[in-house]
């Protein structure tokens, strides 16, 4: 592989607002894509990949580097240096990579990879909490594998369409996918694309979101006509999902403390044809008491760590704080015992995270089924997945069911 000037100095620049200016690498990715509109596929695969995989392995590359934060641009591109290095890439005569020492480089690799927080790229703190929560051997095969690039996955929006006529279509724009056994709604790319500029996706065919995250909607049983909360409904991956499984028949009330969310939630249902869906903004204790013993079906897919989704948001690992954890442990425990309380008698509802923590999981739906708000649940089922043995992302669901 050739290094271009141009595309390296942009994976310099997002980098820097990444780790110095503590911006959303999603967001500066996309910023950086927009830089040249001559820049075709490849070079924005490589701008993309480039920046991902150095957030990624930042700790290891920074400390085979041998430098410290906040990174000054030489600083980072000595990592970028490291990055080419162990990928094979021969590096140009370029004065940032004049005396970078390329055997010592490797030497250093193979020393540091002896130990998971260097060979994995862990800070300590997240390391000891994910041994102390899942167990030394899980632990390890989870945080490998929320180092690999995660595959892009389509749900098929069966209001518009069905998975093999959204295949033909794409296929049509050139884009091929596979199916995913015991996965109803989901197609598999194979080669990445930018699937958002198809035809099919501008028609709302189709919305991208994680296998795993496609079993929670499934996970809540909602029937056509039913009244159906999503407490947390952020930007509506879920929201929509439930919309075509109710086939737009009943009334799905989307929730959130966030009103610009909601606002994105309502440009993507126009586009998914849906309309079975009002919005509401959680701005005081209101709107949930309005709501009180009026769910069918209630889903709270709650904020957490972001633990189980690394691979999509490597930078969540430099980002997150132990009290961050804490606090939001606290929220989840809160809405728990709040919106439970919007689930009529024999109705049901769905706790879910994308995390793989117990703690956020299993652990505050046993504290939730002990509380004075939890007495009159049962819980039905859940499903704990980890991404070293599912192949997509880490989540977990349970299903509770509200006594008659
Ligand atoms: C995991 S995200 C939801 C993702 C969304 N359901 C989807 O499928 O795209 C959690 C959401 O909970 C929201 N949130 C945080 N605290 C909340 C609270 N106290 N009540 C309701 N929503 C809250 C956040 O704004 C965020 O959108």
């Amino acid at each position: 592989m050739r290094l271009h000037r141009n595309l390296c100095f942009a994976v310099i620049d997002g980098l820097h607002k990444i780790f110095n200016e503590n911006e959303y690498a999603d967001k500066v990715v996309q910023q950086l894509l927009r830089r040249d509109k001559r820049w075709g596929s490849r070079d924005r695969g490589f701008i993309a990949e480039t920046v991902y995989e150095i957030v990624r392995y930042k700790r290891l590359y920074a400390e085979i580097a041998n430098v410290k934060e906040p990174f000054d641009r030489d600083n980072l591109w000595r990592m970028f240096a490291v990055w080419a290095t162990l990928k094979g890439i021969k590096l140009p005569d370029w004065k940032y990579f004049e005396t970078t020492p390329t055997r010592k480089i490797k030497g250093r690799f193979d020393e540091l990879s002896k130990t998971r927080k260097y060979k994995e790229s862990i800070p300590d703190w997240i390391d000891d909490l994910g041994i102390e929560e899942l167990g030394e051997s899980a632990w390890a095969k989870e945080i490998e594998m929320q180092n690999e690039q995660a595959d892009v996955i389509l749900r098929v929006n069966t209001l518009k369409t069905n998975k093999k006529d959204l295949q033909l279509k794409l296929q049509s724009e050139n884009i091929e996918t596979e199916v995913i056994p015991n996965y109803p709604s989901a197609l598999k790319l194979i080669e990445r694309a930018n699937v958002f500029k198809t035809e099919a996706f501008k028609n709302g065919w189709f919305e991208v979101q994680d296998a795993s995250s496609q079993l929670v909607a499934d996970f809540l049983d909602v029937k056509p006509g039913m009244k159906v909360v999503d407490a947390c409904a952020g930007a509506g991956g879920k929201t929509l999902h439930l919309a075509s499984l109710m086939e737009n028949k009943g009334q799905i009330i989307a929730m959130d403390i966030y009103e610009s969310k909601l606002k994105k939630l309502k440009i993507r249902a126009r586009r998914n044809g849906v309309h079975n869906i009002e919005l509401k903004v959680i701005d005081s204790t209101k709107p949930i008491k309005k709501l009180y013993g009026k769910a069918d079906r209630l889903l709270i897919d709650a904020p957490c760590s972001g633990l189980g989704v690394l691979r999509r948001n490597p930078d969540a690992k430099w980002k997150l704080q132990p009290e961050f954890i804490e606090n939001i442990k606290k929220v989840q425990s809160e809405v728990l015992e709040k919106y439970s309380k919007m689930v009529k008698p024999g109705g049901k509802m769905v706790y879910a995270t994308c995390s793989v923590l117990p703690s956020e999981n299993q652990d505050q739906v046993e504290k939730f089924l002990t509380s004075e708000a939890g007495k009159d649940f049962k819980f039905v089922k859940d499903k704990k997945i980890l991404a070293h043995k599912s192949g997509f992302d880490g989540f977990y669901m349970a299903q509770l069911e509200k006594n008659k």
